[in-house]
């Protein structure tokens, strides 16, 4: 194919064009991406007396435990408590936590546990020592233990220890406890809010697990949309994200059923996310909750707005001056300085109640907070102008996720937009199925579980789209983000993790690939066809000056791609390519199976270039 490529650039690229989206799912927060290494730890949103209530909770020894309802409670936010009765006679006995279906034990790492005790009727004679720990679940081999001492009070008191083990755990089938020596106690004590916190990414307080983090900023992505996807939505209006409630200490947050199936902790809170985003170098896409719940209750036009004062709240929060209440309370926190929102999403995929979006919640909120903050930027989240919305939406967060091929056929997807100031934020999008009938269905049914590199090259060329259109689109994230390799809803994702390890897509790697290899301006040039399967991207970095040009090939044989440069050009350049065969996946037994490879290569002003089959390649050139 012969590909010229024009010298003068038809529009800037935006440097907010690559991110992340993120939204509790699939463990992505809760057991992922927030530190917490504890399942299940302050007992929240559970009915005691259940055996659910103590989900990932067992007795050490004979001690008998139950979830229960205290009084007093640790908190009007925490009503739950573990009750623990040690028998006469015991062994060593206390209680065991499994993590998030697994702990890992680092012998390099510095855990910090803590938790809150009281004795609600007999009260120890003196001082019970506990003895806490991180022990193997199946050898018994104790990896690392401390010990706090259990004052007689029948008031919640908090205990905290550091643990450091000696060595690394061989696997992450490994169990927390907090024990007494035989016999030191009979009775009962009520123990709750837990923590076992490993060291963080950047040395957060309440942060995130370090490992995740680093493979996030490893993306060098420029914005997080946050908190969702559907998590931001509940099931009903009460179980709504609320950002007041994910605010202030761990024993003001009451936590949340989750829109995912599993209680969220909201120990990753609205302050966590905007510190961790700003450690990260990234820029917040925030939505406020929108009057729609997804089981399909809406607020009444009359009744909105509470709602528009809580999101006004929230805004008022991140970017409100430390006189508001919403900027001393961030202020208090330890962030006077307002947070860098330009970007508030109102709801999410609101094309699943368009009427009431059009006929009044979208208008609500715009109308009230747009004449609060004057500069921040709304998008909409119904289907672009489907229907039409008043007042004229800024820009709109479009999703789609779809086959391999559709994402090949719709690279030109944003060349027909209209050029009128509006703009886009590809918000969602991932090839997720093989069979165009079934998209959402079971692996059975052409579901990916992993990306493969065919899904993946198949994203690059509608990637390739975003570059040429990047005058429109501000913005485009793959979702979902993070899944737990076995406890998630949704396959495929991003990165998959369990306690110990990360995996990167093939997928990740393309976002991998195109995030980390900029450049400033893009450079029209043929246009590929799109029932072709060789796609190509030029842009122009100023500085170190080079053209980069990104190549998908899509199909199952090499393609050649001949580019006539617009100057000239050293003649050796980088190559950077993932390849290998279509239905090829990184996945925990192969974790590594497909990664960027780096090599040299000749260059020239007529750059001819050889595409493998089912490849992505970035070829950096330096102008001369
Ligand atoms: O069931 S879906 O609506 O397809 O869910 C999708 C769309 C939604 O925004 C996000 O939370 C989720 C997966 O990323």
């Amino acid at each position: 194919t012969q590909i010229t490529v024009n010298g003068t650039s038809s529009h800037p690229i935006p440097s907010t064009l690559w991110g992340l989206m993120f939204e509790d799912i699939s463990h992505s927060g809760d057991g992922g991406l927030y530190g917490e290494l504890l399942q299940n730890r302050a007992f929240q949103q559970v009915t005691p007396g259940t055996t659910a209530a103590l989900n990932a909770w067992s007795a050490v020894g004979n001690t008998t435990l139950s979830v229960i309802a205290d009084s007093p409670a640790i908190s009007s936010s925490l009503p739950n408590a573990l009750s623990v009765t040690f028998p006469s006679g015991a062994p060593r006995s206390g209680v065991q936590n499994s993590g998030y279906f697994g702990i890992a034990v680092r012998a390099s790492s510095t855990y910090t546990a803590s938790f809150f005790y009281r004795f609600p009727s007999t009260l120890p004679s003196a001082a019970l020592t506990a003895t806490v720990s991180l022990a193997g679940a199946s050898s018994g081999t104790t990896f690392a233990s401390g010990t706090v001492a259990l004052r007689p009070t029948a008031q919640w008191t908090q205990a905290t220890v550091a643990l450091r083990p000696r060595t690394s755990a061989p696997d992450i089938n490994n169990v927390f406890e907090v024990t007494l020596a035989a016999g030191a106690f009979v009775g009962t004590v009520h123990l709750g809010m837990f923590s076992l916190f490993p060291p963080t990414f950047g040395g957060q307080a309440n942060g995130m697990r370090a490992d995740i983090a680093q493979a996030l900023l490893d993306l060098k992505p420029s914005f997080f949309r946050l908190p969702g996807g559907n998590n931001l939505e509940g099931q009903t209006i009460a179980q709504r994200w609320q950002w007041n409630n994910t605010v202030g200490p761990l024993t003001a947050r009451p936590g949340r059923v989750g829109d995912w199936g599993y209680v969220n902790t909201d120990g990753l809170g609205l302050y966590e996310y905007l510190v961790w985003i700003e450690l990260m170098g990234m820029v917040p896409i925030m939505a406020i909750w929108s009057g729609f719940a997804l089981g399909g209750a809406a607020v009444p036009a009359n009744q909105l707005a509470p709602y528009i004062e809580q999101s006004r709240q929230q805004i008022e929060f991140v970017i409100g001056s430390t006189s508001t209440p919403g900027g001393a309370l961030r202020a208090s926190l330890g962030h006077p300085a307002p947070f860098p929102l330009l970007y508030v999403e109102v709801g999410n995929e609101d094309f699943l109640q368009p009427s009431t979006y059009q006929s009044y919640r979208w208008a609500a909120f715009v109308n009230a907070l747009q004449a609060d903050y004057p500069n921040l930027r709304f998008l909409a989240t119904s289907s672009f102008n489907s229907p039409a919305l008043s007042p004229k939406p800024q820009s709109w967060d479009i999703h789609v996720y779809q086959t391999p091929t559709w994402f090949t056929q719709n690279s030109a997807f944003y060349d027909s937009f209209a050029r009128d100031g509006t703009t886009f934020f590809e918000g969602e999008y991932a090839a997720i199925s093989t069979n165009p009938n079934d998209i959402f269905g079971a692996p059975s049914s052409g579901r990916l579980v992993y990306p493969t590199v065919q899904s993946a090259v198949s994203e690059a060329a509608f990637m390739m789209g975003f570059e040429r259109n990047a005058d429109v689109v501000f913005a485009a994230s793959y979702a979902p983000l993070l899944a737990h390799v076995t406890q998630n809803q949704w396959t495929p994702n991003l990165l998959s993790f369990d306690s110990g390890t990360v995996i990167k897509s093939t997928s990740y790697w393309a976002q991998w690939m195109f995030s980390n290899n900029r450049g400033d301006v893009y450079l029209p040039s043929t246009l590929a066809s799109t029932s072709g399967a060789l796609f190509w991207s030029v842009v122009q970095r100023v500085s170190p000056p080079a053209f980069i040009i990104k190549v998908s090939n899509t199909g199952t044989s090499a393609s050649t791609g001949v580019f006539r440069l617009p100057s000239a050009v050293a003649s050796t350049g980088q190559l950077i390519q993932l390849a290998g065969a279509a239905n090829a996946s990184n996945t925990p037994t192969t974790p590594s199976a497909i990664t960027p490879q780096s090599r040299t290569i000749a260059t020239g002003q007529n750059l001819s270039f050889s595409a493998p089959a089912m490849s992505l390649s970035v070829i950096t050139v330096a102008l001369v």
